[in-house]
Parts: C-alpha cells; sequence; structure tokens
C-alpha cells in the first residue's frame, strides 16, 4: 500500500492510556491522519511510503499542546521585569499594549511566537490575544494548529470600544475560520475583574448555543481574590458558580488561591484548569495545588502564558518545572511524576481543548501532530526511562522534526513554513520602536 509518511524512530512514546513505549516501531501517516503503529519489519512489509524518516536515535512523541499563551506578547518579551502581576500588567502591559498592539504587531508577533513554538515541539497552542483575525493568518501560514480566543473585556481598547462590537468581532472570527480543520475558538473573558455579571452572562449563553468553551485568567493571586471579597464578599469561583458558568467547557487559567471546597468544586464541575508554573513563578503570583487537583481527579494541562510573563514559549522547560515545583509546594517528591507531566502537556491539553479525539496522544486515527527529540547526545546517556528523560534532562534544542497533520513545519530543526531572518528582522524592527518609548 503506497502512504505518504513512514516514520521510523528509536522510541514510540504513545502517550495512550497505558502510556506505551515501544521500541523498533514505526508510525505510518496518511492524509495527515495516524494510519498504523506497527513493528518496523511488518511496516516495511505493508507500506511503499513516499517519504520515510529513519531516525534511531530519537523518541517521537505526540505534538506538545500549549494551552494558555498570548502569543503576539512575544513583541513585548523582557519589556518588564521583576514584577508582581498587578504592576506589570497595569504600569507597563497595558500602557504598552494601548500604544503598539494593532494588527501589524499582532500579525508579526503571532509568527514569532508560533516560530519559536515549533522549534520548541508545540504543535497546538490556545491563545488570548486582541486582533485574533491577524493570528488567524500567521496560524494558516504557519501550519500550526491553534485555538483562538475570542476576547471580552468590560473596556474600550483599540480592538473593540464596547461589549458589543467585542463580540461582533467575535462572531465574525468564527465565520473566517468556519472552513479551516486546524482552528478551533473559545470565548476568552480576561478575568473575572475586567468581565461584569451581565457581561459573562451574554457569553455563557453564547458558549452554549455554539458548544464552545470559555477559557479566562482565575485566581491568580492572593490580591485578586481578597480585592472581589472586599467589592462584593464572593470570591471569583463562588461567583462563577453562581452565574453557572462552571463545566466541562470551562478553561480556568491560573488557579494559584484554592482552598479545599473549591477543589472538590472544580472535580464536581469537571472544570479543566490550566497551570501556568513560570508565569507564576515569576510575578510571584502564587502555586497551584497541581496535586491536589489530580487527587480529586481534575483535569490539569499546562501553558506557558506570554513571552512577556516568562519569558519564553518552551513547554519542555515548563513540563520540568511544573514536576520541580509541585513537589516543592506539597515537599513530596513523590507528587506529579513524569508521566503525569508529559500527559498534561499532551492529552491532557487535548482534553481541555475538546480535541483529544484528534490529537494529544500516538494513536491510530488521530491526527499526525507528531514531533521527535534527539537522545543520542551526551547529555541524554544513559537513558533507562525515556519519558523520565523527556520531562527532566531534555531541552528544546534535542527537537528535531515536528509535523501538524502529517505536513512537516521542522525538519532537522529547520522551519519549513517560516522565514527565521525574516522574523529575527521585523523582531528587531519592533524592539526598536517601542524601546525607543519604554526609555
Ligand atoms: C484581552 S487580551 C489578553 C490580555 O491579558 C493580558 N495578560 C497577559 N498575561 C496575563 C496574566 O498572567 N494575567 C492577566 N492578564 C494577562 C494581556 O496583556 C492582554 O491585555
Ligand atoms: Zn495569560
Amino acid at each position: 500500500m503506497q502512504i505518504d509518511l513512514l516514520i521510523k524512530p528509536g522510541w514510540v512514546i504513545t502517550v495512550n492510556q497505558t502510556d506505551q513505549v515501544l521500541k523498533q516501531h514505526a508510525v505510518a501517516v496518511h492524509a495527515g491522519k495516524i494510519l498504523a503503529i506497527l513493528p518496523e519489519a511488518d511496516a516495511e512489509a505493508t507500506y511503499q511510503a513516499t517519504k520515510t524518516v529513519v531516525l534511531p536515535q530519537q523518541a517521537i512523541l505526540p505534538g506538545l499542546i500549549n494551552a494558555h499563551t498570548h502569543a503576539a506578547m512575544s513583541l513585548l518579551k523582557g519589556l518588564a521585569d521583576d514584577l508582581p502581576l498587578m504592576a506589570w500588567l497595569q504600569e507597563h502591559i497595558w500602557p504598552a499594549e494601548r500604544q503598539w498592539a494593532n494588527q501589524q504587531f499582532v500579525y508579526e508577533g503571532s509568527k514569532l511566537a508560533i516560530a519559536e513554538m515549533l522549534r520548541s515541539g508545540t504543535t497546538c497552542f490556545n491563545d488570548m490575544y486582541f486582533f485574533a483575525e491577524e493570528t488567524v493568518k500567521a496560524v494558516q501560514e504557519s501550519g500550526i494548529r491553534a485555538s483562538l480566543g475570542m476576547i471580552l473585556v468590560d473596556f474600550p481598547t483599540t480592538y473593540a470600544a464596547d461589549v458589543d462590537t467585542y463580540l461582533q468581532r467575535g462572531l465574525a472570527l468564527r465565520e473566517q475560520v468556519k472552513d479551516d480543520p486546524l482552528i478551533s475558538l473559545c470565548f476568552a473573558p480576561h478575568a473575572p475583574y475586567t468581565v461584569s455579571d451581565q457581561s459573562l452572562q451574554r457569553l455563557q449563553s453564547l458558549a452554549e448555543a455554539f458548544k464552545l468553551p470559555i477559557h479566562i485568567h482565575m485566581h491568580e493571586t492572593a490580591q485578586e481574590v481578597a480585592q472581589a471579597v472586599a467589592l462584593n464578599q464572593e470570591r471569583p469561583l463562588a461567583r462563577f458558580e453562581r452565574l453557572g458558568l462552571l463545566n466541562q467547557r470551562f478553561l480556568a487559567v491560573h488557579l494559584t488561591q484554592l482552598n479545599t471546597s473549591e477543589i472538590a468544586l472544580l472535580a464536581y464541575k469537571q472544570v479543566q484548569v490550566i497551570h501556568c508554573p513560570e508565569s507564576n513563578l515569576k510575578l510571584a503570583s502564587g502555586f497551584c495545588p497541581v496535586a491536589q487537583l489530580i487527587a480529586a481527579g481534575v483535569n490539569v494541562a499546562l501553558g506557558t502564558d506570554s513571552n512577556a510573563s516568562n519569558n519564553d514559549l518552551d513547554l519542555f522547560g515548563e513540563m520540568r518545572t511544573a514536576a520541580l515545583l509541585a513537589k516543592a509546594v506539597d515537599q513530596d517528591a513523590s507528587v506529579v511524576s513524569a508521566h503525569q507531566v508529559l500527559r498534561m502537556a499532551t492529552i491532557n491539553g487535548a482534553k481541555a481543548l475538546g480535541l483529544d479525539q484528534a490529537i494529544g496522544s500516538i494513536e491510530i486515527g488521530k491526527s499526525a501532530d507528531l514531533i521527535t527529540i534527539n537522545l543520542g547526545g551526551l547529555e541524554a546517556q544513559p537513558m533507562y526511562d525515556p519519558i523520565s528523560h523527556l520531562v527532566y534532562c531534555t531541552t528544546r534544542e534535542q527537537v528535531s522534526w515536528v509535523w501538524v497533520a502529517g505536513k512537516a513545519l521542522l525538519e532537522e530543526r529547520k522551519l519549513s513554513t517560516l522565514n527565521e531572518a525574516e522574523l529575527i528582522k521585523s523582531a528587531q524592527h519592533w524592539q526598536s520602536l517601542i524601546g525607543e518609548t519604554a526609555g
């Protein structure tokens, strides 16, 4: 049988239900999908491939899923460091966005971010930012997969003057991407402190009608929760429960402030939790109780947040930080294993986005969103458990090949759809503009 692609790695890290790791197996890809995972000898006997990629020193795994970011903010990387969330946001980031975040900024910033993500093994990202129609263009040119936010805040920005306009622009985005199999959508109200009950209720009925997820920053800091209690005598999660927003299609990002009854509520409502450990550490926001959430049966996925609060879009780094931080927070080395963290960055991200039938693991019939990691170097020797290595000892420079829906977007570390030199030039252009006014 003639097929498009046959990949012969040293290890297949399936991230299936039993976390199976296969040796001397090949992955057969046809029409963008995983057709078979079978012993190499059987693959050779069965398939005639248009392209064969032989990688005996490499592991293949499902593409990583960045479940929370603001791609275009890559152009603000390093603009304001060493600050807590509210000073960072209100005194630096929002003023910069008011001045600079236009269509061109979002298009070029998103492309820069996508290039970094692809080179770090990310094949799908969940975004929340202004002018998402420009992110669409960057996504489509690059070939990556994305879930894009239809954003909402209760104040005017350069993107929209009022709530009606935010919603209209969101619905226009829906029209723009309706035929694109690689783009899905979320409603993306920014945070409990920037969106009113009335707006949330409008979003809730739209999300229900279109069966789309709602993606929001939530309980990011102790100050956010204390302020809500001082103003309304209600914690944000309780408010969202009262409004009927908590369910399986609700994606709560951060959640560094949770008591035991809130953890039980999240489990009961099957809310999706997106953990962004490096952003939480850098902004000193607090610690998400990941081990308790997992123990309660909550699905926890992983996000980088933006390059302006991280300051990279590297899920390999994020996996390592997530595993180490959880152990430190609980003072228990046994919590949040490498296997659990790899699931957070793959299948759990897919579940959070409602895409787990299509992506998140190497299984027959799923989309061929695949990455390979070079484990042949000195730093990777010896290797008793490849999954341990992927979390505790791999850096993004080891990412070698990346495919999305069977299309090679990174070949031996070279981007095939994006021009690196152009991206560097564009980033430096923005740096000279933004840096001049930032002083
Ligand atoms: C409405 S577009 C997204 C909006 O979110 C801002 N942002 C980026 N990171 C964070 C964060 O960690 N907490 C809260 N808000 C954040 C971004 O600058 C945009 O204004
Ligand atoms: Zn964020």
